[in-house]
Parts: C-alpha cells; sequence; structure tokens
C-alpha cells in the first residue's frame, strides 16, 4: 500500500514509526538481518525503507531486501532510489523490478557522489538531481500511478552547501511540487531548530507530511563520524552529556535512547509531527527501547511472546572461500533469507543467540576496528555519504605529497597531533593509541605506514578511562596489533621473520590491490584481539580478526588512496605518487597474541635488522 495513504488514514492517537534498513555487505549478515527485521516488524511499523547503497552498489541486494520484506513479510517497504551512477535504462529497470515485487513506495534521491570523486557527476543527463526522478515516475504512464514518492530534505542544509536555507526551501518545494507525496528528514539532535524548520516548510505552502529521521546515539566513536560525514550539528549540552561517559559503551548507548525519546517526545508534543522514521544502522536494541520507553508498542505482543513468536531461523552455514564470496550474490541471499523466514523456531527466547557467531554480541559493542562481518551491521558507516574524505581538509591537513619520504612525514604528524585527522582515520589518534607511540613513530620511519593499531592489555577495568568499554565492574583484555602500507620487499623480510621467529605467537594478513592475499592463519581462523569479563555474562568478545573482514577493510583502504588522489589534477606529482603507492604496496595487519607482554609486538618487530 502506498504510505501517503496509510498515514491519511491513520488515526492512532500515537505517532505511526517507520524503520530503515540497508542491505548489509555479506551473506550472513544478511540472514541474521532476516530475524531482527521479524522481531522489529512485531512492532507493527507503518513501513520499513531499504537504502540504496553508496554509488549504487548495492542496487541488486536493495531491491532484492526489498521486495523480501514486502512479498515475503507483507510489510510495506519504501525502496530508496539514487541518480548516482544509473547508466540510461536503469532506473527503468529498477522501477519495474520494484514494481513486479509489490513495492508501491520509492524514496527519490540524488545519491552521494562514490568513492574516489569529490563531486557529484551524472551518468544519464536525464537523472541530475532528487526532482528529475520525481518528474520521471510521475511523467511515466507506467509508474505513475503506481507509486508513491518520498524525497529527502536536510533541516539543517545540506552537507554539500550549494544552496543557502531559502534556496533548500525552495529545492524541497520544487520537488513537492513535481509529485512527491511525503518528505524524510535527515538527522538532527536538536529540536528546537527542527520544529522552527517545519514552521518554514508549512509557512512554503508545503502540505505533504514530514517524517523525520532520528537515530540514537550508539558509540561515541561512530556519532563523531556521523556528524562530521552529514554535517550534523549537536548542541553543546550533548556533548558535553557525552564526553564524560565517551569511553563506556553502554553509558552512551542508554544515553542515546534518552535523548532519542527526548527528542521525539518534543517534536511530536506539537501536533504538526505524525510520525517517526528511525535510521537503525539494521541494530534492533536501541530503537526497540526507544519505542517502549515511549509506550508506543502499543497492542504489539509482550517483549517476551515476541521473542518467541520470531525467534530467528535455522542455523545456515555459508562456506566462504574466497574474498569474493563476500559480494552477495542476491539469489542466494534471498533464498537462503526466505528460508531462515519461513522456519521458524519457537525456542530460542534471546534476541541475540540464534545468530550466526557472535553478531549479536560485537553489535552490543560495535567498536569499529574489524567488526563482525557476520552482523547485519557490518559496514554500516559506509552505506552512503561517501568515506568522509573532503578535498578541503585533503589539501589543508595533508598538503601537496610528492615523494614516499612527505607521505611517512605526514604520517608521523599525525601521529604527533600535528593534524587532527588522517586520511584513513577521521579522529585524532585515540588516547590509547598514544600510549605506544614510539613504537608506531618507529615503524613509520622506517616507511611502514601505520594506520591502525591497539596496544596489549591485561585486565584493565571497564571503567578505565584509556583502555575501558563496557558495562561497569568488569574487565577489558586486548591482544598488541598494527595495521601499515609497505613495500613488498619488506613484506617478504617480515613474512621471513614471522616464519623463524615468530614461533605460532604472531599472525598477520597482507592484501593488496591487485587482489592478492598473504597470511598465516588457517582459512577459517577466528583470532578474538579484544575481549571483556563482565559480572553476569558470558565473555564478549568485540573485536575479532578474521580473513573476511580484513579483506572488506582492504578494499575500502585502497579505495581511500584513490579517492585522496583524486583531489589533485591529474599528471600532477602528488596524484602520481598516491597511485603508484596504491599499485605497489601492500596492507599488513599483524597480531601479538602474548598479551601478557605490553612489548612483545613492537619488540618482534622492531628489534634487530629485518
Ligand atoms: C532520509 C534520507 C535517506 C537517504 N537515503 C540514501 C540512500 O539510500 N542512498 C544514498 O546513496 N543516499 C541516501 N541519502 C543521501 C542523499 O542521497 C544525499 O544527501 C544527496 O547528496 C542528496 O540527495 P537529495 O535527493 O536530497 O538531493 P537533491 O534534492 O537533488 O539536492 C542535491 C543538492 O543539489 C542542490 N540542488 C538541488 N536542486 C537545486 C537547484 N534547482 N538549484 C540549486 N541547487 C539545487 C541541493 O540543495 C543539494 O545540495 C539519504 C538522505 C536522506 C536525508
Ligand atoms: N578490519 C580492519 O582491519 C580495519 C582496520 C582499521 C580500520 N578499519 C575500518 O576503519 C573504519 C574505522 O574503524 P576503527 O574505528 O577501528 O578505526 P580507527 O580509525 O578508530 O583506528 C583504530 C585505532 O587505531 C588508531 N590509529 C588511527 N590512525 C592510526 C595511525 N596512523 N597509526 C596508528 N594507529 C592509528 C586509532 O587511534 C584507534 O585507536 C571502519 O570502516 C573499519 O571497518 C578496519
Amino acid at each position: 500500500m502506498k504510505l501517503s495513504d496509510k498515514i491519511a488514514a491513520y488515526n492512532s492517537s500515537r505517532p505511526f514509526y517507520t524503520f530503515e534498513f540497508f542491505p548489509p555487505r555479506t551473506d550472513q549478515g544478511f540472514e541474521n538481518l532476516i530475524p531482527r527485521i521479524s522481531r522489529l516488524s512485531t512492532l507493527n511499523p507503518l513501513a520499513i525503507s531499504v537504502t540504496w547503497g553508496a554509488g549504487g552498489s548495492t542496487r541488486e541486494r536493495s531491491i532484492d531486501l526489498a521486495g523480501l520484506t514486502q512479498s515475503d513479510y507483507g510489510i510495506d517497504t519504501v525502496l530508496h532510489l539514487t541518480c548516482t551512477n544509473m547508466l540510461p535504462g536503469m532506473v527503468d529497470d529498477a522501477l519495474r523490478a520494484a514494481k513486479v515485487r509489490g513495492i508501491q513506495n520509492v524514496l527519490a534521491l540524488r545519491g552521494d557522489p562514490s568513492r574516489g570523486t569529490e563531486h557529484w557527476t551524472p551518468v544519464d543527463s536525464q537523472f541530475t538531481r532528487g526532482i528529475d526522478l520525481v518528474k520521471y515516475i510521475r511523467s511515466s504512464p507506467e509508474f505513475s500511478s503506481h507509486f508513491c514518492i518520498g524525497v529527502a530534505a536536510y533541516p539543517e542544509g545540506h552537507p554539500d552547501r550549494e544552496t543557502d536555507e531559502d534556496g533548500s526551501l525552495n529545492v524541497l518545494k520544487e520537488k513537492v511540487d513535481a509529485g512527491a507525496d511525503f518528505i524524510v528528514t535527515q538527522l538532527f539532535y536538536d529540536a528546537d531548530p527542527f520544529l522552527e524548520w517545519v514552521d518554514k516548510v508549512r509557512a512554503k505552502g508545503i502540505t505533504v507530511p514530514i517524517i523525520p529521521g532520528v537515530m540514537p546515539i550508539q558509540t561515541y566513536s561512530s556519532f563523531l563520524r556521523l556528524i562530521k560525514l552529514c554535517g550534523v550539528k549537536v548542541p553543546p549540552s550533548v556533548m558535553a552529556a557525552l564526553e564524560p561517559i565517551c569511553h563506556d559503551d553502554q553509558l552512551v548507548k542508554d544515553y542515546g535512547v534518552g535523548l532519542a525519546v527526548d527528542i521525539i517526545r518534543k517534536i511530536t508534543s506539537t501536533g504538526t509531527i505524525k510520525g517517526i522514521h528511525f535510521c537503525t544502522l539494521n541494530l534492533e536494541k536501541s530503537v526497540q527501547l526507544v519505542i517502549e520507553k515511549l509506550q508506543w508498542a502499543g497492542s504489539s505482543p509482550t517483549m517476551k511472546n515476541r521473542l518467541i513468536a520470531d525467534a530467528p531461523g535455522p542455523m545456515i552455514h555459508v562456506q566462504l572461500t574466497n574474498s569474493s564470496d563476500l559480494v552477495i550474490d542476491p539469489t542466494t541471499a534471498t533464498n537462503t533469507a526466505t528460508s531462515a523466514l519461513t522456519f521458524k523456531q519457537t525456542l530460542d527466547p534471546d534476541p541475540g543467540r540464534g545468530e550466526l557467531n557472535n553478531a549479536a554480541t560485537w553489535d552490543d559493542f560495535p567498536n569499529g576496528r574489524f567488526g563482525d562481518y557476520k552482523s547485519p551491521a557490518f559496514g554500516a558507516q559506509d552505506q552512503w555519504g561517501g568515506s568522509g574524505l573532503s578535498q578541503y581538509e585533503g589539501l589543508s591537513e595533508w598538503g601537496h605529497p610528492k615523494s614516499t619520504d612527505d607521505l611517512t612525514s605526514l604520517v608521523l604528524r599525525y601521529l604527533h597531533s600535528e593534524v587532527s585527522s588522517s586520511p584513513f582515520s577521521s579522529l585524532p589518534l585515540s588516547p590509547e593509541s598514544l600510549t605506544i607511540l614510539p613504537h608506531l613513530e618507529q615503524l613509520t620511519k622506517r616507511g611502514w605506514w601505520t594506520i591502525s593499531s591497539q596496544p596489549a592489555v591485561d585486565g584493565a577495568c571497564s571503567t578505565d578511562e584509556v583502555f575501558g568499554w563496557g558495562p561497569r565492574g568488569g574487565y577489558v583484555y586486548q591482544k598488541g596489533f598494527v595495521e601499515f602500507f609497505v613495500a613488498e620487499q619488506d613484506l617478504e623480510k617480515i613474512e621471513k621473520k614471522i616464519k623463524e621467529k615468530g614461533q605460532g605467537w604472531v599472525h598477520y594478513f597482507a592484501g593488496n590491490l591487485q587482489g592478492k592475499c598473504r597470511s598465516n592463519v588457517p582459512d577459517d581462523g577466528r583470532n578474538a584481539v579484544t575481549w571483556g569479563m563482565f559480572p553476569g555474562q558470558e565473555i564478549t568478545q568485540t573485536t575479532i580478526i578474521e580473513r573476511e573482514s580484513f579483506l572488506t577493510w582492504k578494499d575500502e583502504a585502497f579505495s581511500i588512496w584513490a579517492e585522496w588522489a583524486s583531489f589533485y589534477p591529474p599528471g600532477s606529482e602528488e596524484r602520481e605518487l598516491l597511485n603508484s603507492v596504491r599499485m605497489e604496496r601492500w596492507l599488513v595487519s599483524i597480531v601479538h597474541h602474548d598479551y601478557k607482554r605490553p612489548d612483545a609486538l613492537w619488540t618482534f618487530l622492531l628489534d634487530g635488522e629485518l
């Protein structure tokens, strides 16, 4: 059914809500998402929406997931659709595929520039803005009456800053006048400016429903990344509340839920806002808590019944044989997901259990680093918005590297906090990595440009300001780890040393742009490098290094070199340098298992001749 008709017919005193999901990057993430959607759907959302990956990268998976939720679950689904990288004919194909699957709602967007490009460029001159999609659908006899169309709006301005506030309101008015039926907004964390913006939208004569986007804060670091990426303003009171608790993930999550509840109460109290669009990031607990605290779940089954009724399906093990298996084959993913759906057990009352491996525990503390590639939320930060690299920041912070020595100095400047970001990290070096600064410096001076690291930790308190995470009263552990780019001849020396002196203590992965991968980790090896013990809980493993997550990140890391290179003119020394580094270097990730010896990894890597 069309969302606009459902909103018009909605007559409860409680606001409605919609849930946004993104198509997971991996088969197992896809399978694990299905029970999550199943559980969340019992909260009776008015619709769910499925995003269209950055640059159109998830085209088939988006259509597959949206088709599954629409036709197999019978939940009205909004398919996001963008103009980015849509060759002539692709828009028609996507709309037709949606129509065949019974999808009647589309969120028409321009999309962000694809990775490696600074400015948005159309590939089909017919589709250069969100409005072009709206006009096209409305003028097509095949699609016009079938689809209800939504468009995006930015209460705090679009991060492109192509238009000022008046200009943005004009753009929105044009999109609605062209035939849009509803508006979904960008996230925000300050209710008052949002409500003022709503008044301005209405004063423009825009009358269609406005559905504000809300995302409960999950972790401090992901929140910092998000606000940078989306250009979202955060009230000083929110930052002041977060800073003292930023190292306690549980407190941050609790605060995120409370803040979302407060914002929603405020914006719905005026009566102008009838519903909320929850950005779930494919996680379920925070959104579920927000709805429960708002007492909106209404006549849904109680939590216990709900979970029993919708416990996940059978464990389906997908054998991964090489990195290309990570790219979802849409048909396989749909088939396995559908069978997971149809086979409903009635035993497992725990929302996390039943998901493959430890996706659920990683999702409780998704601290980045590696993530669990089996989690539906794996890769959430990449779904759109590009990589967060900006040409302005690139040129002003990272300057004009023309030689490998310049790159070494740049990494050293980042390590010494002389620049606040690197192409591989949008935030300054963390306090925990500062504790191993001399080792990182030495590695970098050898031309092994470090991009990620963690010190070994043997049972720090979970509330420790530098190393702590997770609930209070626990102890956390880490193995020393470092990741860097090296030349091939150095990689060979490192491998020889590992063979001769690593004696089972050192494991590594190395990958290059050409898709080669070298490692001494067995094919299905899973190596927990961060774990914690908390009162009354099983051991929680938040960071696991394994081939699949390394290879996924490796591809992302090499695409960052390309994106950075694109900031400089074709043929320039900078571009040539960055491209040659990308072609020639290897990304290496090394762990030392002896977490009781803080120096073990560094002594191993740095002592003696290579
Ligand atoms: C709720 C929501 C969901 C999203 N989902 C996705 C998704 O699934 N996949 C994805 O890739 N991205 C998604 N995005 C991101 C979105 O694609 C980007 O923000 C994109 O840069 C803008 O898309 P748009 O449709 O809002 O752009 P448009 O409305 O086309 O505007 C794009 C830019 O051009 C400017 N502009 C437009 N028309 C004019 C004009 N006539 N004159 C001057 N300037 C003009 C606008 O001010 C803006 O800066 C989402 C955003 C939101 C808010
Ligand atoms: N799977 C991997 O191997 C891997 C590794 C790093 C980052 N990533 C990806 O990066 C993104 C963010 O992940 P994250 O939050 O763990 O990364 P992050 O950028 O926060 O880095 C992790 C740790 O490394 C430190 N670090 C940052 N730059 C460094 C440098 N130049 N030298 C030494 N240490 C440095 C950070 O301070 C932090 O403590 C995600 O997309 C993630 O998937 C993946």
